[in-house]
């Protein structure tokens, strides 16, 4: 069963960490990051947990371990080195229903911590479900280096921004295509210069000129290829994350289908090509993005490539992407 990320609101919320060594260090630091207020308990303390006990950055649990401190919590993270002792504390954490982080177990854990690549606010998450944690590791390093530090800028801009978005841009469609008009733009390379105020005079001259975003009407013709997601062109991928509608002829792979953006509304494409096009029509004189999603090389074939070039007449733009040809791509060369 897969796990079911979420992210959590920890700010002024007590988190009970059991163990100081240097795993609960790792964890209390992220803790106290998220604004937890953290109380642990153990028997020794990492040098830096003292420090921070001593500066009153967490409280220390004397005594002899209460399950009681579990009620007080949100969260429990069990991190002793003392297996028979982090399953009885998870035992207690379940009794009452809490969420335990046991760190030596993921089957006895309720929840896991992830790998993190941090934007703020924009942050990525990284889960291998317990089966690898320095799978998840290596990925966010990966990702770290491929991620613009400027992402998390840009997000709070948007933050910053949003009642006025709102306001210039009731219409969702509008919005959305404002949203990608900005990410494509220019005040993303402002910002990884390190002109803040330049990048801000963009973006807010993109709100006051946010009327000249065109009109939403248009149309994509997308082959999408053998099925495999590796054989899908960058430029399918991208038609497929901008749609408000996709037109899904049935033999499109659900590999293929799976990459598409999710919110966006999934119609079954008719049988009749001809219907297929009055459909397309139909959506994108309403100002709907729509992309017709047909497998292999899709739009070449008879009678698709002449109802292709007729959609090309229409008042919105209407592009075919081409997709790979046939079911055989990609095979292995050992027949
Ligand atoms: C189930 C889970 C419970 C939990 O939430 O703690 C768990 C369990 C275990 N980890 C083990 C080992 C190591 N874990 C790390 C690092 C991280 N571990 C994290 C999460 C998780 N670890 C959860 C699953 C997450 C997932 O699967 O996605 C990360 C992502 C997040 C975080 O802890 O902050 C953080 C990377 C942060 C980053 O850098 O981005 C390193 C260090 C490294 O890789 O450098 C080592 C090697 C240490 C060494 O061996 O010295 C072992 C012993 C394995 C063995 O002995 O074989 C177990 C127990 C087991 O697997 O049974
Ligand atoms: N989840 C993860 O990312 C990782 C988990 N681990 C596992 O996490 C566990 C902890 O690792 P480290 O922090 O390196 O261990 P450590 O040996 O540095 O620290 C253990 C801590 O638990 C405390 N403790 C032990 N028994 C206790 C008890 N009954 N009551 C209160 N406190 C008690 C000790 O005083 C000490 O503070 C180990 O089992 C290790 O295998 C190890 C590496 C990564």
């Amino acid at each position: 069963m897969p796990l079911y990320p979420l992210f959590a609101d920890l700010a002024g919320r007590e988190v009970l960490v059991v163990g100081g060594g240097e795993v609960a260090l790792r964890k209390v630091e992220a803790l106290l990051h998220a604004g937890a207020r953290v109380r642990l308990h153990a028997h020794e303390v990492h040098p830096a947990l003292a420090g921070w006990i001593d500066a009153g950055r967490l409280e220390r649990l004397a005594g002899d371990f209460d399950p009681a401190w579990i009620d007080g919590a949100w969260l429990t993270v069990v991190a002793t080195d003392d297996g028979a002792f982090n399953a009885a504390l998870a035992a207690e954490a379940g009794a009452r229903h809490r969420f335990a982080n046991v760190v030596d177990d993921a089957a006895l854990s309720t929840f896991q911590v992830p790998a993190v690549i941090d934007r703020a606010p924009l942050q990525l998450a990284i889960s291998s479900g317990g089966a690898a944690p320095m799978l998840a590791r290596r990925l966010r390093e990966r990702l770290e280096t491929e991620l613009d530090p400027a992402l998390g800028a840009l997000a709070g801009l948007f933050a910053r921004h949003r009642g006025a978005i709102r306001t210039r841009l009731p219409e969702l469609g509008h919005r959305r295509r404002w949203f990608d008009a900005v990410i494509d733009g220019p005040v993303l390379a402002l910002l990884r210069a390190g002109r803040e105020a330049d990048a801000e005079r963009a973006f807010v001259a993109m709100l006051d000129d946010a009327g000249a975003v065109p009109a939403g009407g248009r149309a994509s013709l997308v082959g999408t290829g053998p099925g495999d997601p590796g054989q899908l062109t960058l430029a399918a991928l991208r038609a497929m994350n901008l749609a408000d509608v996709l037109l899904v002829d049935g033999a499109v792979a659900a590999p293929v289908l799976a990459l598409a953006r999710k919110d966006a509304t999934r119609e079954a494409a008719p049988d009749d090509p001809a219907a297929c096009a009055a459909r397309v029509r139909e959506h994108a004189d309403a100002g709907r993005h729509v992309v017709w999603l047909r497998p292999g090389d899709g739009f070449r074939e008879a009678p698709f490539a002449p109802i292709a070039a007729a959609l090309g007449d229409a008042t919105w733009p209407c592009e075919v992407h081409a997709g790979i040809a046939g079911p055989d791509a990609g095979r292995s060369v050992d027949a």
